[in-house]
C-alpha cells in the first residue's frame, strides 16, 4: 500500500518528458512480454510460420489488403510443411486428412471472430455472419427453400435469360468474321450480377444491356477489401463498435464508404422487392416468378414458426448478391483463359457441347448435367482458382480438437488453405497444369485417383457451413459456357491477352496489389486472382467469330 502511494507520488512530482519516457517504457515492456509469450508460452508457440505472423496479425492484414494471401500461404507452406502459424493465435492446415476434423458436421469448431465484422454494416447478422452453430443452423433453414431442388428448376429458367444474353453480347460484332477484342472479365462480371439480382429479387441489374449499373462491381471490390483486412486488424475490438456508423466513413476512407455504398444498394433492391410480395399479398396473389426473395420473404422456420426480420433480410441481401456474383464470374473468365490457353482442351469441350446438344432450345437440364467434360473443366477452373482460396477461421471449441498426432486447444484458430491444398501435387500431379481429364475416370486415370482429387477440391468448402449456393453456381456456369461455345467459335486476342502472369493487368479497375517481386504472381500460365474475400480478376481478351456451320 505504502510502494503505491509512494509511486503515485513520484509521479505526480514527474515532469513531462519523464512521463513521456515512462509511458513509452511501458508500453514497450508490454510488446516484449506479449511478443515473448506468443513465441514461447504460447499454446501455438511449437509451430512454424513466418517471425512477424508468430508474434502478431500484422502481416496477415497486410497480405489480405494487397489480395495475395493466398500466394503468401502458399509459399508460407512450401517453405515451413503443411502446419503454419499464420497469426498470433491462428494455424492454416493443409493435409487432406484434416479437413473432415476440421469443416465436418461433427467439428468441435465454429466461425472465427473475422465473421463478426463481414455484413456488420447490414445491422444484423447474415447466415454467413452466425458465428453460434445453433443460431447458423437454424438461418440456414430459412434459406433452404431458395435453394432446393424445385428451386433450382424454376432458377435454371431465369438464369437462361441472362446466358443467351451473355451470349448475344460476347458474340456482338462477330457475324462477318472475328470480332474486336473484349475483356471476358467484365462480360463474365455482368453475368454474374445480372443473373444473380434476376434471380433474387426478380429485377435484373441490366449490366450485360447498359453500363447504368456497372458501377456496382468496383464498389463490391472496393468494399470487400475493407471487410477483409479490417476483421484481422490487432484492435478489432476496439473498432467494431463504430463500424456501420458515419464514422466508418472517416476512419476508413473511400473503401469504408464503398462498404456503406454498397449495403444501401442492397437494402434498396430488398425494399422494393418487399413492396412487391406486399402488393402481392395484398391482392392476395403469388408471385408467378420464384426468385430467391420469394423463398426468403415467406420462409417461416419449421421449428420457431418465425419469419427473417428486415435486418436478417437486409443482411443476407448484401451477402447474396456479393456471393452469388462473383464466385460464378470469376470462375467463368478463369475457365475462358485456361480453355484458350490450351486448345486440346477447348476443342474437347467445343465438340462435347456441339454433338450433345441439338439447338439452343435444347441447352437445359437434366441433359446439361450429362456432360462429363463440361462438368470436369469446372472442376479444374475451381481448383485452379478457387474463389475463396485462404484460410476461413474456425475456432476451436471446448474440449479441444484432436488432428493426426497434434492436439489443437480451444480458442485457436485453424483453418485449410484451399488454395494450397489445390496445388498439392500428392493429390493432382503436375499441379499448375490445367488438366480436366484428371476428374474422369478412364483407362488412364483411376477410379482412386479421381476420388482422392474430388475429396481434396474445396472451393465450395464441405460440411454444414458449406457453400449454399454450389449448385445454383454450377448451373449457371454451365448454361453461360454451354451458350457461348455453341454458336461463337473464341479465340485469345492477338497482342495482349490478358490474364496470367505479369501481363494480367489490363484495366486498372482490377488490377491492384501483386508481389512480383516475391516472385508469386509470375506465372503466365495461371489466371491471376486477387482475394479479397471473393476473387478479382482481368482478362483474358478474346475474339469471338460465329460458328461457321449454323446448329441444325
Ligand atoms: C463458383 C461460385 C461460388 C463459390 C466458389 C462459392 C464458395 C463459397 C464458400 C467457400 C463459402 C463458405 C464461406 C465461409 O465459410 O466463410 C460460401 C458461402 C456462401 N455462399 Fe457461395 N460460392 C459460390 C457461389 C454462390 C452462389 C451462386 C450463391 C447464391 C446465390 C452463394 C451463396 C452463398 C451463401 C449464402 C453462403 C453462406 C453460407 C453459410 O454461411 O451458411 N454462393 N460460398
Amino acid at each position: 500500500m505504502l510502494s503505491i502511494e509512494i509511486l503515485y507520488a513520484r509521479w505526480r512530482a514527474s515532469t513531462y518528458p519523464q512521463v513521456a519516457i515512462l509511458s513509452i517504457g511501458l508500453f514497450v515492456s508490454y510488446f516484449i512480454i506479449v511478443f515473448t509469450y506468443r513465441l514461447t508460452f504460447h499454446p501455438l508457440a511449437k509451430y512454424p510460420g513466418p517471425l512477424f505472423a508468430r508474434i502478431s496479425d500484422w502481416p496477415l492484414v497486410i497480405y489480405c489488403y494487397r489480395g495475395d494471401r493466398h500466394l503468401w500461404e502458399y509459399k508460407n507452406h512450401q517453405k515451413y510443411g503443411p502446419i503454419v502459424r499464420y497469426g498470433a493465435n491462428s494455424l492454416s492446415i493443409s493435409t487432406a486428412s484434416s479437413v473432415p476434423l476440421i469443416h465436418g458436421p461433427k467439428a468441435n469448431v465454429k466461425k472465427g471472430s473475422w465473421y463478426k465484422t463481414l455484413d456488420i454494416s447490414a445491422g444484423a447478422p447474415s447466415v454467413q455472419m452466425e458465428i453460434d452453430k445453433h443460431r447458423h443452423a437454424l438461418r440456414r433453414r430459412f434459406l433452404a427453400p431458395a435453394f432446393s431442388e424445385r428451386a433450382l428448376r424454376e432458377a435454371e429458367k431465369l438464369i437462361t435469360v441472362s446466358a443467351v444474353k451473355l451470349a448475344a453480347k460476347v458474340g456482338a460484332g462477330s457475324e462477318k468474321g472475328w470480332s474486336e477484342a473484349k475483356n471476358l472479365c467484365d462480360w463474365s462480371t455482368y453475368f454474374g450480377f445480372d443473373f444473380i439480382s434476376d434471380l433474387g429479387y426478380g429485377e435484373s441489374f441490366g449490366m450485360l444491356d447498359s453500363p447504368e449499373s456497372a458501377w456496382i462491381p468496383g464498389v463490391l471490390k472496393s468494399a470487400s477489401i475493407f471487410i477483409y483486412y479490417v476483421g484481422y486488424l490487432p484492435f478489432i475490438e476496439f473498432v467494431r463498435p463504430l463500424m456501420g456508423s458515419a464514422i466508418q466513413d472517416y476512419i476508413g476512407g473511400q473503401e469504408a464508404a464503398d462498404s456503406l455504398k454498397y449495403t444501401e444498394m442492397a437494402n434498396s433492391r430488398l425494399a422494393a422487392r418487399i413492396k412487391l410480395e406486399e402488393e402481392l399479398r395484398a391482392e392476395n396473389k403469388e408471385s408467378e416468378r420464384k426468385d430467391t426473395f420469394h423463398y426468403l420473404l415467406n420462409s417461416i422456420d419449421p421449428v420457431t414458426g418465425k419469419r427473417l426480420t428486415v435486418e436478417q433480410l437486409q443482411a443476407d441481401s448484401a451477402l447474396i448478391i456479393a456471393a452469388g456474383s462473383d464466385g460464378v464470374a470469376i470462375t467463368l473468365s478463369a475457365c475462358f483463359f485456361y480453355l484458350l490457353h490450351d486448345p486440346s482442351t477447348l476443342s474437347t469441350l467445343v465438340n462435347e457441347i456441339r454433338t450433345s446438344f441439338i439447338d439452343i432450345e435444347d441447352i437445359k437440364t437434366p441433359k446439361l448435367n450429362t456432360l462429363p467434360y463440361l462438368h470436369a473443366c469446372l472442376e479444374e477452373t475451381l481448383r485452379l482458382n478457387p474463389p475463396k482460396p485462404s484460410t476461413l477461421p474456425r475456432e476451436v471449441l471446448k474440449g479441444g480438437l484432436q488432428i493426426d498426432e497434434h492436439f489443437y486447444p480451444p480458442g485457436v484458430n485453424v483453418g485449410t488453405p484451399v488454395y494450397v491444398l489445390h496445388h498439392d501435387p500428392g493429390i493432382f500431379p503436375e499441379p499448375w497444369t490445367f488438366n480436366p481429364s484428371r476428374f474422369i475416370a478412364s483407362p488412364t486415370v483411376s477410379a482412386e485417383s479421381v476420388a482422392r482429387a474430388k475429396a481434396a477440391s474445396l472451393p465450395f468448402l464441405v460440411g454444414p457451413l458449406n457453400c449454399i449456393g454450389k449448385n445454383m453456381s454450377y448451373i449457371a456456369l454451365k448454361l453461360a459456357l454451354v451458350h457461348v461455345l455453341f454458336s461463337h467459335d473464341v479465340r485469345l486476342a492477338e497482342g495482349v491477352s490478358g490474364g496470367g502472369g505479369r501481363a494480367g493487368k489490363l484495366n486498372a479497375c482490377w488490377g491492384v496489389g501483386g508481389t512480383e517481386e516475391e516472385g508469386l504472381r509470375g506465372r503466365e500460365g495461371e489466371y491471376q486472382m486477387w482475394d479479397w474475400i471473393i476473387g478479382f480478376r482481368d482478362g483474358p481478351m478474346v475474339e469471338v467469330k460465329k460458328r461457321a456451320v449454323e446448329p441444325m
